[in-house]
């Protein structure tokens, strides 16, 4: 399959599902703006044929044998608002394999002429595969914020961002009022994080802000609108990553005033979230980072990390070292074990210091009585070094030159007794070098969430490198990785998706999307027992790098909303 894409000035003329108008049926380039002819009404995709810098450039230098980072697509902003169209597959995409994988992230890290900073900033492009009976057709569509809107209209930044704050004018000229440049109003709504699905069919994407939560259709990825939480429990601020199942959607309010963090959990159907209970910090000055945080069957996990919201850096408009957060060693890191029947707090120990974006999965352990003993969390863990956080910069992501920077990571075992002792354990549940010291985006087959669990699959490295660049497949009972690489490529999160029907933990496909360095994007299905390559389809333009996703099952018989709205309102 591999089609030659960018070879020629000729245009590339995609299969008729694409489209890249923006609502006003003006081709969008980027920020630009620019109108770009569409004469003869052909479905073209102009972007993907205009030869960009960046794909002449990330050549590889055939004296050193490395590839120039500059541009390297990973971390060049996706060149156009939407896509659509099918992509050749080359391969088999198993028959069983009916469903649409939506993965977000930071897509967009410019406008005007302004570069981010921060790969965090950038604004939500979603992508998405969709799978049915051994067919692809792919996209991706900018996700329409207010932000991102504010942002496209002005050609500045009108909100505040992970790492970057709008300048007083920009903001007085898109809200109005000096005095909110500080408040929530000035916080920004890019969804740039996660999606998920959740019980009752919505799909919203999420950031950690909890007014960047953002419904949208998933077969269109077009921006619906707000998801407005209905409770005045308030706060500005939420983890990325609440627990979602068919049955429940729980997550973490950190507190900022008082420090400590709600435990909260809304119904399918509802927007009300409703308090479990409340987890006081041991720690000062405020609560730990709470960017993700794991259940098991009884229990809600809250970690408090070292590494704290800080409210002057929150105020600040130039970046610090740590952004909104601030490593505040002496005071300690502790794990609190919720009921989440009751919400009374059954443990609150001292652990070793660490630093983690991502918890994998927690479960219980049981003596032979069956009463709970410990509760074991697992998640991907930077050694208690923050500098993660710093070469997470667009700046160092974009200058790899061969060294080895990328600090060290593990998958950090928390092991917390329940039988009132003040200190729990990390160790690393298993030897770092099995996937080359790099750990971080992990996912798990769902039906484990909160159980006993043997597979984990997250991105690892091949050294020297400057950001996780394979996919790993862990065996946690035999302590043992499989790696996948691709050199100078740099790959999402693998997500697991089980086949319907499957009793083995590891029987399904893995799916990522590579950012290659020659400017192109592939989407990949690794087995989820072999962790071999099973299918991989090419992009017909550069996918830049993203985080996470969600999939969405077509159930048999299953008839699209769209179909479903056209049946209910005949003309
Ligand atoms: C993409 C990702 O993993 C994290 C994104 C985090 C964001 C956008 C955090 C934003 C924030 C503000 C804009 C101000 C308040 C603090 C904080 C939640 C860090
Ligand atoms: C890309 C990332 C965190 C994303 C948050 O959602 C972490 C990468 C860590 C590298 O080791
Ligand atoms: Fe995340």
């Amino acid at each position: 399959m591999a089609s030659i894409i960018f070879s020629g000035t000729g245009r590339y003329v995609l299969k008729p599902m694409m489209m890249v108008s923006n609502n006003s049926g003006h081709k969008v380039d980027g920020f630009s703006g620019k109108k770009q002819g569409n004469r003869d009404g052909a479905v073209v995709a102009n972007v993907a044929t205009t030869p960009r810098d960046h794909l002449q450039v990330s050549t590889i230098d055939q004296k050193q044998q490395v590839v120039d980072w500059t541009n390297h697509v990973a971390w060049t902003s996706i060149p156009h608002e939407r896509w659509e169209g099918e992509l050749d597959v080359q391969g088999q995409i198993p028959l069983w394999l009916n469903g649409t994988y939506i993965r977000n992230g930071p897509g967009l890290w410019n406008v005007g002429n302004y570069n981010f900073r921060h790969l965090f900033d950038g604004y939500a492009t979603l992508v998405k595969l969709h799978f049915s009976n051994g067919k692809l057709i792919a996209g991706h569509r900018q996700i329409e914020s207010d932000a991102y809107t504010a942002a496209k209209k002005n050609k500045k930044i009108c909100y505040r961002e992970f790492s970057e704050v709008p300048k007083p004018d920009n903001f007085l000229a898109y809200i109005g009022e000096i005095a909110t440049l500080f408040s929530g109003a000035s916080l920004t709504d890019n969804a740039n994080t996660g999606v998920v699905k959740l019980g009752d069919g919505r799909v919203v994407c999420l950031t950690e802000t909890q007014k960047g939560s953002i419904v949208i259709d998933p077969e269109t990825l077009d921006t619906i609108g707000k998801f407005e939480y209905s409770d005045n429990l308030g706060g500005l601020i939420h983890s990325a990553h609440p627990i979602v199942t068919d049955e429940e959607f729980i997550t973490l309010l950190p507190d900022l005033i008082n420090p400590g963090y709600l435990v909260v959990r809304m119904d399918p159907g509802s927007n009300e979230r409703r308090v479990i209970g409340r987890v006081d910090c041991r720690g000062k000055p405020s609560p730990g980072w709470v960017h993700s945080f794991p259940v098991t069957e009884h229990y809600v996990i809250v970690p408090e990390m070292p590494l704290r919201y800080c409210a002057q850096n929150l105020l600040k408009a130039e970046p610090t070292p740590l952004y909104k957060f601030q490593w505040h060693p002496d005071s300690r890191g502790f794990v609190h074990v919720m009921c989440r029947a009751s919400g009374q707090i059954v443990a609150s120990v001292e652990v070793p210091l660490f630093v983690t974006f991502h918890f994998i999965n927690a479960y219980e352990e049981k003596d032979e009585d069956g009463r709970v003993t410990a509760v074991i969390a697992d998640c991907c863990e930077h050694n208690a070094d923050t500098t993660i956080l710093e070469k997470l910069r667009l700046q160092n992501l974009r200058s790899f030159t061969g060294e080895d920077v990328l600090p060290d990571a593990r998958v950090g075992r928390f092991i917390i007794p329940l039988d009132g002792s003040p200190h729990g354990k990390l160790e690393a549940a298993l030897e770092p070098d099995e996937h080359g010291r790099g750990m971080d985006m992990c996912s798990i087959n769902p039906a484990n969430l909160g159980k006993k669990y043997r597979y984990a699959y997250a991105c690892g490295a091949q050294r020297p490198c400057n950001f996780p660049n394979t996919l790993t497949k862990i065996d946690l009972e035999d302590k043992k990785a499989k790696n996948w690489y691709d050199k100078d490529a740099v790959p999402s999160e693998p997500f697991f998706v089980a086949r319907p029907g499957a009793t083995e933990e590891d029987d399904g496909v893995v799916i990522s999307i590579i950012s290659e360095k020659n400017g192109g994007a592939y989407a990949l299905l690794l087995d989820g027992s072999t962790f071999e390559e099973i299918a991989r389809a090419k992009f017909p333009y550069g996918v830049p790098y993203g985080l996470h996703g969600c999939w969405i099952q077509k159930l048999p018989g299953e008839t699209s909303l769209k179909v479903l709205l056209l049946q209910s309102c005949p003309r």
